[in-house]
Order: C-alpha cells, then structure tokens, then sequence
C-alpha cells in the first residue's frame, strides 16, 4: 500500500434516479490524493463536482465504487466508525459557509472539537489559535451576522482545521466573494499547506485560482480527467 494515499477513489459512479429517468453524474472516477497536496478540480456546471466531493468526504454514498481514507474503506465501516474517521481526518468548507447564526465565531470553531468529545478548555484554546491563524482574533466574539462574507470564510476555514485535518475538502471556497478576499483566502491555504502541510482539494470555478494549484483536474460530464 502506498503510504503517501490520503484519499483514493475507485471505479466511482453515482446515478440519481428521477421517476423513470435515471441520470449519471459520476462516471467511473478514480483518482488518489496524497499527503500535503494542493489540487483543484474545476467543471462546468452541473458537471458533478459537488457530487463528487460530498461522495469523497462520505456525506453522500456512490452508487458503486468504493472510497479509501487512509486506507479504510468508507463504504464498509459503521456509521459511526464514519463519523469518527471523518471528525479526525478531514475538514469541510463550503461556499455558503454553514455556521450556526446563533454562536460567535469562536463557539462556531470549537464546535467540531466538542464533537470530538475534546476537552472545553483544550477546544477554547485551540479555536482561539485557529481563529488568530486566519486574521480574525479580533472578532472571535461576533456572531456570523456581523461578519462580512469573507470575514465568515476565514471563520468557515478555520473551523475546518481545528481537529488538524489532513485534508480539506472545498467546495466553492471563495465562490461569494470578490477578488481582493478570493485571493487573501487563497493565500491562506497556500501558507496553511505550506506550514501545515494540510491537503486541499478545492472545487472552483476560478481557473485562475486552479492554476496556481500544484494539481488541476477538470470534470466534464462526470468523467474525471487531469490537466496536463
Ligand atoms: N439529489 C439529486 N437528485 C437528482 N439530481 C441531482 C441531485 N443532486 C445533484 N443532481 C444533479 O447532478 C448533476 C451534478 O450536480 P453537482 O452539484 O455535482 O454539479 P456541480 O459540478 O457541482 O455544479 P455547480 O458547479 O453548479 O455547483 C446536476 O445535473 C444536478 O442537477
């Protein structure tokens, strides 16, 4: 086996069944992503990306093939084995955040480590580096509703890390934003991979972003290929 696999997709498809027409999004993808990589994986829309990351972070079941975190095969494990092995590997961001409107950005961060079964003041202390590692130490008290957008990113980001992932799966991260936030957010991932060496995989629609990426693989139709 090869060590270096963090993540690793086999033969996946998926088909969504609408009355009597059934629609394949996935078509057979396989593809690994080692420690430490950066990779983006752009498409047009409706192309299967989303689907694709929500079947590799196990939020949502293919409907054949297996996926391979660690070596483990999240088709075969226990729900909870699932959840534990999810908690503890993998961060999630999504382009609309998802923070829960009625806790402060710092509660937002501790949240996962809560569920984690960690210890209150271990969390606190770890959400409040976290929330520092993104800029924001100076608003970690404000609910999401008096965050701007990419203020409520950083916070997303950094809830995603706090249980030090060794992946991060994506989707759409700097999606709602403009340009000037998009590229201080993508900074922020090129530092935290770099000091961290923490694996991105990060679905956009920015080719520019995708490009500065160590790896870009483009979905068309729910096939999966990499760019050259
Ligand atoms: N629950 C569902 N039931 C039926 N069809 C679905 C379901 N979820 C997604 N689809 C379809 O699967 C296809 C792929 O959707 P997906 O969200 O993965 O695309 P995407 O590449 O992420 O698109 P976007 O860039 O617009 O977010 C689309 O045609 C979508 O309509």
């Amino acid at each position: 086996m090869n060590t270096n696999i963090l993540l690793e997709c086999r033969n996946i498809s998926k088909f969504y069944q609408e009355g009597t027409t059934q629609t394949q999004v996935l078509k057979d993808v396989n593809f690994s992503i080692n420690k430490g990589e950066l990779v983006a994986i752009v498409g047009s829309s409706g192309s299967g990306k989303s689907t694709l990351l929500h079947t590799l972070g196990g939020l949502d079941k293919p409907s054949s093939g297996e996926v391979f975190l660690r070596g483990q095969s999240l088709q075969k494990v226990s729900s909870n084995a699932l959840a534990r092995l999810r908690n503890e590997n993998l961060g999630f961001v999504y382009q609309f955040h998802h923070l829960m409107a009625d806790f402060s950005a710092l509660e937002n961060v501790m949240m996962p480590m809560l569920i984690g079964k960690k210890d209150r003041e271990e969390a606190l202390s770890k959400a409040e580096k976290m929330l520092s590692a993104v800029g924001l130490s100076h608003r970690i008290s404000h609910k999401p509703s008096a965050l701007s957008g990419g203020e409520r990113q950083r916070v997303a980001i950094a809830r995603a890390l706090v249980n030090d992932p060794a992946l991060v799966l994506a989707d759409e991260p700097t999606g709602n934003l403009d340009h000037k936030t998009t590229e201080s957010i993508f900074e922020l991932i090129k530092e935290l991979n770099e000091r961290q060496h923490i694996a991105f995989l990060l679905v956009t629609h920015d080719l520019g972003l995708a490009k500065k990426l160590s790896r870009c693989l483009t979905m068309r139709d729910g096939v999966l290929s990499e760019n050259e």
